[in-house]
Parts: structure tokens; sequence; C-alpha cells
């Protein structure tokens, strides 16, 4: 405890502070009464709710003591003048101070002096004590009033402080009773829950079983209300429909009645008409025979009019008739007159006349004869001349053409050139890919073809048809011809030899065309086609049956005395007019398309060969020709290496590259032309044995 009176000359305040435990603000007045009871009446004690307590109204000491002192109290006088007046005593002033030291006199005179001083002091300083002793029996009087105090409070602190201990021990007592009842509480709440939730379950099973219960009775409800509705809707349908067949009835009685009605009326309208219509015929008769009375009279007037009119026109008549005859009689007479003048003038010079004109005549007929025979002679001279320029040209022949490229091909296209396309275009040149030399430099080195034509990409196939034609003349004149188409997968083969106005349509359009011109100089043809499909080394009928094909056996049979190949059991349609081979074109067509479904792409796959034979006679000359055209779009050549073929697929261009290079070493031994030299005409079935030309398409897509 530590207790400050900083001023105690009009008022001592003394601030005590308990460091104990602290006052709860309930327990304050209660602590406030013990504390009032435990100190002095004039005192008077003022709490915070801090636990500090100041005391006020301390009286001061009568005399406050005039030296500052340091103990228990630090008091200050604040009456500094108090101090002046009865602490220190005026300054005294030595006379002898600086005299010499053996002035006795002197010095004895400044003793006094001193003594006078030190007495006054000492006087002061009794005083002074006698009220320092005053101011410690005051202040001891204070401490042992503020230690009864202290005492009070310490008793008011035990006191307290069993209070609060007491309180603390009923706090704990509560909070033990607390938390029993909140475990109690907690067990009550589980059980309520536990009952809760037992409750609801059963709650939740009566309410399902309600519900169900109820929706039983709703349903059973409905269906009683469904089956009351029904039997409601089938007695209402049937008196609806009793009410309707009423209705009908009465609609039915009310018609009939209408109709009855009706029938009278129409037949009260009959009777009135049929009344009324015999009046109307009686006036009408009698007015058709009044009608008539004028009508006879109008037509006797008519016809005496006609008559009349008649009679003047037979009159006019008879009078030109008769101007006419008269005329026609004077020339007659005239030309009677001349024509009997000339007999009997010129008789002899009109028989030599007559003789020389038919003289002239035998003549004119005669050298017509000749003319004709003349005409036969060089018809079959033309054959054997044309047929001379054929071979002169070569009977093999290479044709090239080069296809357009596609607006939808990706490729580059190769760069193709055609040097002599303003002369003989016979030439093409391939630029080669760019090559670089050791040294860094570019080169592209360009390959140049010859062929017996090219044909550019712009050709048409009218202008490839030309050159064409003169060998399916040929053809007709007897001999053998083969064109082929060959080149790479989609160079344009099938489009040069079987589109619409293809070299297959062309060839036959010629032939029909020529046979007929050739009628007149005494020839008949007879023309036949098949079409067959070399696919895998097999051949197919194009036109047998599409279930035939890729099964059924054909073999090629050779007659080297009559010179002639053949296919066996395959369909040879007879062509008597140019509609017959568009069919056969179209039915071909279906067959494979109907086997694409099998191999796919397969008009790619395989070699078709359209085969026209063309028998003639001349009935005048009694010449025969036996001839054949053979054409063939081979199928696509590709590279292995390129294609990137497996299974079938790797079969079929095998296939096709084999039988290209037989077809290629037959054409080769052909063409070197030895006599009785071995041509391997059996190495593969599409080889050929005639007349050839190869018609090379060129894709201008593909720069290899
Ligand atoms: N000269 C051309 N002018 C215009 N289009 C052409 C020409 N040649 C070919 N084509 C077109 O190019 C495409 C491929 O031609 P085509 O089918 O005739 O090739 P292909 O050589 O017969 O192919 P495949 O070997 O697959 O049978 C077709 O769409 C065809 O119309």
């Amino acid at each position: 405890m530590s207790v400050e009176a900083p001023n105690l000359k009009d008022r001592a305040a003394v601030e005590v502070q308990f460091k104990h435990t602290p006052i709860a603000p309930a327990d304050a007045p209660r602590f406030r009464d013990e504390c009032s009871r435990a100190v002095p009446d004039n005192d008077t004690m003022e709490f915070n709710e801090n636990t500090s307590m100041r005391m006020t109204g301390i009286r001061p000491p009568s005399r406050i003591p005039a030296t500052p002192g340091k103990g228990l109290f630090e008091i200050t006088p604040s009456d500094n003048n108090a101090r002046a007046s009865t602490m220190m005593p005026p300054p005294t002033t030595l006379k002898h101070k600086n005299a010499g030291s053996w002035d006795t006199k002197g010095r004895l005179e400044d003793m006094e002096v001193l003594y006078a001083q030190l007495k006054v002091q000492m006087e002061g300083t009794a005083y002074e004590r006698n009220g320092l002793e005053e101011t410690v029996s005051l202040y001891k009087t204070r401490i042992s009033e503020l230690e009864r105090t202290s005492l009070q409070l310490s008793t008011c602190n035990q006191t307290l402080s069993n209070d609060l201990n007491d309180a603390n021990t009923k706090v704990s007592k509560s909070t033990a009773a607390l938390e029993n009842a909140t475990r109690s509480h907690t067990f009550e709440v589980d059980d309520l829950r536990r009952k809760h939730r037992n409750e609801t379950e059963d709650t939740k099973d009566q309410h399902r079983r309600e519900t169900e219960r109820l929706r039983r009775e709703a349903q059973e409800e409905v269906d009683r209300l469904r089956k009351e509705a029904q039997a409601e809707a089938a007695r209402l349908t049937r008196a609806r429909q009793e009410d309707l067949a009423e209705q009908e009835r009465q609609l039915k009685a009310e018609i009939e009645e209408e109709r009855s009605r009706r029938v009278r009326e129409v037949q009260d309208l009959t009777t009135q008409w049929a009344v009324h219509r015999q009046t109307t015929d009686v006036d009408l008769e009698k007015k058709d025979r009044e009608a008539q009375n004028i009508k006879s009279e109008l037509q006797r007037t008519s016809s005496d009019l006609e008559r009349a009119n008649a009679l003047i026109k037979n009159l006019q008549d008879k009078l030109a008739e008769m101007s006419a005859n008269t005329l026609a009689l004077e020339t007659s007479m005239r030309a009677m007159k001349s024509k009997i003048d000339f007999l009997e003038s010129d008789n002899q010079a009109q028989s030599q006349a007559f003789a020389d004109l038919n003289q002239r005549l035998q003549d004119a007929q005669n050298s017509e004869a000749v003319a004709y025979e003349k005409l036969r002679m060089e018809e079959t001279l033309r054959r054997k001349l044309h047929n001379q320029v054929q071979e002169l040209k070569g009977n093999i022949r290479v044709f090239c053409r080069v296809r357009p490229t596609g607006e939808a091909e990706p490729d580059e296209p190769a760069k193709i050139t055609f040097p002599d396309t303003d002369t003989d275009s016979k030439e093409v040149a391939v630029q080669g890919p760019e090559q670089k030399s050791a040294l860094g430099n570019i080169t592209t080195s360009t390959n140049a073809f010859s062929f017996d034509r090219v044909f550019g990409p712009t050709s048409q196939n009218a202008e490839v048809f030309e050159e064409i034609s003169q060998l399916v003349q040929s053809a007709l004149d007897g001999y053998n011809v083969c064109i082929f188409c060959y080149g790479q997968t989609g160079s344009g083969k099938t489009f040069t030899m079987s589109a619409g106005d293809g070299m297959i349509p062309r060839a036959v359009h010629q032939i029909y065309a020529t046979a007929k011109s050739l009628q007149d100089k005494g020839w008949t043809y007879a023309m036949e086609g098949s079409f067959v499909e070399v696919y895998n080394e097999n051949l197919n009928d194009l036109l047998g049956s599409a279930d035939e094909l890729d099964r059924k056996k054909h073999e090629i049979r050779h007659d080297a005395a009559r010179c002639k190949t053949s296919i066996t059991d395959i369909t040879t349609v007879p062509l008597d007019a140019p509609e017959r081979v568009e069919q056969m074109l179209e039915r071909a067509a279906t067959n494979r398309s109907v086997a694409a479904t099998k191999a796919n792409a397969r008009s790619s796959r395989s070699h078709s060969v359209f085969i026209l034979k063309l028998t003639g006679e001349n009935s005048i000359t009694g010449e025969r020709s036996e001839g054949t055209l053979n054409l063939v779009d081979l199928a696509g050549s590709e590279r292995l290496s390129h294609s990137g073929a497996t299974g079938d697929r790797l079969k079929e261009t095998q296939n096709i590259n084999r039988s290209l290079s037989c077809l290629g070493d037959v054409i080769g031994a052909l063409g070197q032309g030895k006599e009785g030299g071995h041509v391997p005409y059996r190495n593969s079935k599409a080889s050929p044995h005639h007349r050839m030309l190869t018609l090379m398409s060129v894709k201008t897509g593909d720069a290899g």
C-alpha cells in the first residue's frame, strides 16, 4: 500500500489502492457499507468500480513544519514566507574578518557576534524542533489512525475474500450442477430426439398408410366415377342415339313427306307443264304450220328466183361455152391445118431424128454400164490403195493424247510442251524435275518423245477420231484392227473410248454410214458385236449375266488356218442399227457397275474389249470381206511403289502390270516386223492379234 499526502496546508488527500481480488459490481454496495462502518465519522470514502478508493476530508495539522523532510511522507510547505521568518536568521556581517590574527579584541568581538548568532540560531532550532516534534506526534496520531483503518480494511478484505471463496465454491457447485443439468438435458434432448424420430417415423408410416388408403379410396372413387361416367356416357349415348334415331325417323318422315310433297308438286308441275306443253305444242304447231307456209312460200319464191338466176347463168355459160368452143374449134382447125401441112412437107426427116435419139439412148446406157464397172474397179482399187497407205503409215501406230488438268486436281501439273504443234504434231516434250549439280547449278532436263500423232489438252474426240476413222475403214475392208487406249489411272482412256462422242460410238456410226453408201456398189454388210473384260487374267462376258462374272470360264481360240481368233461362250449381238450399239454399251456398263460392288472400282482395274465383227459381200462382184474392229480400254497402269496397294488390290495391280508388260512384248515383237518371227501372243489374255493403234493417254496432273 502506498499513501501520498501532497499538500497538507489546506487539505490532505490520501489515496489508498487495494491490490486484491476485484470486487464484483454487484457486491459494491455491501462493501461500501462495511467500509463506511470502518472509517471515522468525519471521513467519507468514494469507490470507483475499478477497485480504487479515495478518502477525502482529512483535516490539516494545526501547524505545518517549515523544513522539508523525507520519510514515510513527503511534506512540502507552501508558505515560503513563514519559513523565512521562522527558520532562517538574517545574514550577519563580520566586522573583523580581514583584521590581523593578533587582534584579540577584534577577534573576541567577532566571536561574540558569532555566539549571538549561534544562540539565535539555536533558539530558532529549538523552536523548530518543537514544531517538528509536534508534527511528528501529529503524524504518529495520523499513522495510528491509518493503521486502524488499515486493520479495518484488512478485516474487511478478509471478509470479502471469504465471501469471494464462498462465492467461488458456489460458482463451482453451480458449474457442476450446470454440467450435470447440461448432461441430463443432453440425455433428455437425445431421448426426445429419438422419441421424436420414432414418432416422426410412425407418423410417416401412418401418413404413408393413410396416403395409400386415400389413394386407394381415390382410385376406387375414380374407378367408381369412371364406371358411373361410362355408364352415364353409355346411357347418354344410348339416349342420344335414340334421340338421333328418333330425329332421323322424324327427318326421314319429313323428308319422305317433303319428297312426296315435292313429287306431288313435280307431278302437278309436270301435269301443268304437259298441259302447257300441249297448248304450247298446239300453238307451236300452229305457228310451225304458219312458218312452214311462209317458208314454203319463201322457198317457192327463192326457187323461182334461183331458177330464174340459173336460167340466166345457164344462158350466160352456154354463151361463153359456145364462144370458147368456137375459139377452140378455130384454133384446132388452124393446128390441124398446119399439121396437115407439116406432115405433108417433111415426113422423112422426122423418122431419121427419132432413130438418132434411140441410138444415143443406147450409147448412154452402154457408157453407164462401163462407168459402173469402172467405179467398182476403182472401189476395189481404193480399198487396196487405202490399205496400202495404212500399211505405209505403219501397221502399228501410236498416238499420244494429253488430258487437260482438272480444276480440283491438287498436284502441280507436269510441264509439257508441243514443239511441232503447228506442223506435224508428232512431238511432245516433258520437262523433268530440277536437278542440282555439284557446283550448285540448278538444271532441268527435257525429255522429248515422238509419236505418230500428238493430241494436245485442247483436242476433242472428233479430232482424234479423224485419224482413227481410216483404220475403221480398214475394218470394213476386211482387216483386223485393234485400237488400244493405254495410260495411267484417270488419264482419260474411258473418256476417249466410251464417252458419248468417243471412239466406239463414232466408229460404229461411221461403219453404218459407210456400209450404207457401199450398198450402191453391191456391198452388204452384217455386223455383230461382243464386249469382254479381262479382270485378274480372267475373261468375262460383259453382255452376259452379271452373276456369271468371275464365275463362267471363257477361252480364247485361235484358228491359224483361217486366221481367226474367237472366245468361247460369249454373247454376240447382231448390230442391225446404231441404237443397238448404244444398248450394248449400256448393258456392259451396268454389268460392270454391278460387279464393282464386289471388287472396288472394277472398270479402272480391268481391260475392256469391244469387238465388232464385220462381214461384207458384194452381190455384183462376188467379193467377200471379214474384218474385226477391236476397241480396247486398258486398265490404268500404276507403279506398285506409288500405289502402296495391298491384298486384292496388290493382286489386281500385279495382274494389270503383268498383262500390260505382255502387251508391250507383243507390240514390240510385231513392231520388229520379222516375217515368221515369234510373237508372244499367249503370255496374256490382253495380247492383240491384229493391226494396231495404241492411243496413249497422258494425264498432265502427274509429272511422273
Ligand atoms: N480430254 C479430256 N477433256 C476433258 N476431260 C477429260 C479428258 N480426258 C479425261 N477427262 C476427264 O478425266 C476424268 C478421268 O478420265 P477417265 O475416267 O476417262 O480416265 P481413265 O484413264 O479411263 O481412268 P481409269 O484408268 O480409272 O479407268 C474423267 O472425269 C474425264 O471426264
